[in-house]
């Protein structure tokens, strides 16, 4: 049976994985805490400690290593650049590593926020990178020791991840809008939200088929749910899904705003839409539009509420 090393199982992907890769092979699950969300006992794993990683890569010597952990906090990454290098891009240089040593393979996630966002189309994986910010830098960084590495790899670009648990943008607007009227989104900031059940499940079918891969199957994939919009728009299609399926009484007003009015500590892509072309030429494979995601969503925030 394949033995699967997956990080991360305490945040929004690497939960959703837990639950799609259980019937592909042998699955070792670790986390930062050594505890499962439910407080079971996993494996302790600090990313941020190269030594830890190989210790336990040489003590489970997994077949595939999936590895959605990442530090993800966008604006506090830019007073902690050494922490958020050490965990999206010298980690990821150490999974590397070993998998190229033993031949294993490793799926890793990697985010829109490598494009600096001041194009009118949507970006394509050979497309100029050019990060606004250190999470961005941190993040492509991993991506560019994955390939220099030569390992047996699956990168999935993907963006503005969500799910009905943990920190998301979903969650942060259903709870700023029982408490407010009026919320301000900005609306000139474009991409594509992307449900962590969607991604997952892509996942799983390209590990189940990953033993048969050449390199022209292998390498760096887009991937998120068709379409784009503003968090703007986002926002409104929330708050008129959650409306529609009674979560809520009334939706709150959602005024449109401009970045330069929502001064963050990090720099964000105007416009990082990703062309998912790749991932469906090559493997067949292809997300719903981000409305089909969102009410999915919805419907799983409903079924929890019940
Ligand atoms: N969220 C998003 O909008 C997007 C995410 N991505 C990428 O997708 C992947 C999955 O993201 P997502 O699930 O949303 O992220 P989350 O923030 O939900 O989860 C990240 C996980 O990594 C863990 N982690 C952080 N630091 C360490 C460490 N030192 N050692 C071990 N584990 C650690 C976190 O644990 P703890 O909570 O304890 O810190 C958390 O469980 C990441 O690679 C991310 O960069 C790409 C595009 C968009
Ligand atoms: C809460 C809130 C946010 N915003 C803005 C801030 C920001 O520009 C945008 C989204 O806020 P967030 O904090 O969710 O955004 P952010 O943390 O930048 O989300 C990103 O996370 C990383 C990990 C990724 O990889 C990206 O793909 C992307 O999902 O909305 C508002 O305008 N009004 C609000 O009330
Ligand atoms: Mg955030």
């Amino acid at each position: 049976m394949t033995k699967i090393l997956l990080t991360g199982v305490d945040g929004q992907l690497g939960f959703e994985l837990a639950r799609s890769l259980a019937p592909l092979g042998e699955l070792h699950c670790a986390t930062l805490s050594g505890r499962l969300p439910g407080g079971q006992p996993c494996l302790p794993l600090d990313l941020s400690k190269p030594t830890a990683i190989r210790q336990v890569l040489d003590e489970i010597k997994p077949q595939v290593v999936v590895n959605p952990a990442a530090y993800t906090a966008v604006d506090k990454a830019e007073s902690e650049a050494d922490l958020a290098h050490g965990i999206n891009a010298v980690a990821p240089a150490t999974l590397a590593a070993w998998c190229r040593q033993h031949n294993a393979l490793l799926l890793h996630y990697s985010t829109d926020y490598v494009f600096p966002g001041n194009a009118g189309r949507p970006w394509r994986e050979e497309s100029v990178t050019g990060p606004l910010g250190v999470y961005g830098a941190s993040k492509l960084a991993g991506e560019e020791a994955i390939r220099a590495s030569e390992c047996r790899h699956l990168i999935l670009r993907t963006a503005w991840v969500y799910s009905a648990r943990f920190a998301n943008f979903l969650l942060t607007m259903l709870r700023v809008g029982r408490e407010r009227d009026e919320l301000r989104v900005v609306s000139d900031q474009i991409g594509t939200p992307t449900t962590a059940r969607g991604l997952a499940s892509i996942s799983a079918v390209l590990l189940a088929r990953s033993a048969q891969f050449g390199a022209d199957e292998l390498g760096t994939f887009h991937c998120t749910h068709a379409g784009q919009t503003s968090w703007h728009g986002f926002a409104e299609a929330i708050f008129r899904q959650a409306q529609q399926a009674g979560m809520i009484e009334r939706a709150p007003k959602v005024q449109a705003i401009a970045s330069s009015d929502y001064p963050t500590p990090a720099r964000r892509p105007a416009y990082s839409v990703l062309d998912n072309r790749k991932l469906t030429d090559v493997h067949g494979l292809a997300l719903p539009d981000w409305r089909i995601g969102l009410s999915q969503v919805i419907d799983e925030l409903c079924t929890v509420a019940r």
